[in-house]
């Protein structure tokens, strides 16, 4: 049977309540926009593969909850984790401060070399704009990350920033990928692990689960 993908990684979501981590998710995985809050309990993942430089990714991208009373919980999830996007919300300056406060976690709790992106959601609230693009800007290049405007309402870079944090991760894991290819399989083992894994810690797709 022909392999279904090379290599999987894990992606996490992290930012303050209510910028729009689980709406950018699902705008991804299943092209859907809700516009209620339900806030996340603990953490949920959701899968989806694409194709980089030929290569077909699993990529497991988890939705950590934003509220201050399940981080014990979520800062477990961050030491797997290959990428992590940096999301806040363009029409609220405190969940742009906050950024910083969710870089020194990364920088806590990640494993060294995980990639990192900002993202400013809810780039078509417009009218209600209190964070510039140009700060989005500056911000990520004092962290050295790449920057995305984005819309899970209108679809606005949400392909084009999974598919970057997936590029990126597969750049810094190259030389492992190399090596690993050679092997007779010509499958990644690490996929298979981490498959299983996936597996025995929890659901597929349920949309807010207690992993508390
Ligand atoms: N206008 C607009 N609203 C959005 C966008 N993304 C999310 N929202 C809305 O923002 C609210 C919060 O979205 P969620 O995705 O649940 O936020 P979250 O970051 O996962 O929140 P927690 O689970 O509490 O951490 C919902 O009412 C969404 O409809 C967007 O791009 N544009």
């Amino acid at each position: 049977m022909a392999k279904q993908y090379d290599v999987l990684f894990r992606l996490l979501l992290i930012g303050d309540s209510g910028v729009g981590k689980t709406c950018l998710l699902c705008r991804f995985t299943d092209n859907e926009f809700h516009s209620s809050h339900i806030s996340t309990i603990g953490v949920d993942f959701k899968m989806k593969t694409i194709e980089v430089d030929g290569i077909k990714v699993r990529i497991q991208i988890w939705d950590t909850a934003g509220q201050e009373r399940y981080q014990t919980i979520t800062k477990q999830y961050y030491r797997r984790a290959q990428g992590i996007f940096l999301v806040y919300d363009i029409s609220s300056e405190r969940s742009y401060q906050h950024i910083m406060k969710w870089v020194s976690d990364v920088d806590e709790y990640a494993p060294e070399g995980v990639q990192k992106i900002l993202i400013g959601n809810k780039a078509d609230e417009e009218q209600k704009r209190q964070v510039g693009r140009e700060q989005g800007q500056q911000l990520a290049k004092e962290y050295g990350m790449d920057f995305y405007e984005t819309s899970a309402c209108t679809n606005l870079n949400i392909k084009e920033s999974f598919t970057r944090l997936t590029e990126l991760v597969l750049q810094a894991h190259r030389k492992e990928l190399d090596g690993l290819q050679t092997h007779a399989s010509n499958e990644l083992a690490l996929a298979e692990l981490e498959e299983e894994d996936g597996k025995a810690e929890g659901p597929a797709n349920s949309s807010k689960t207690c992993w508390c």
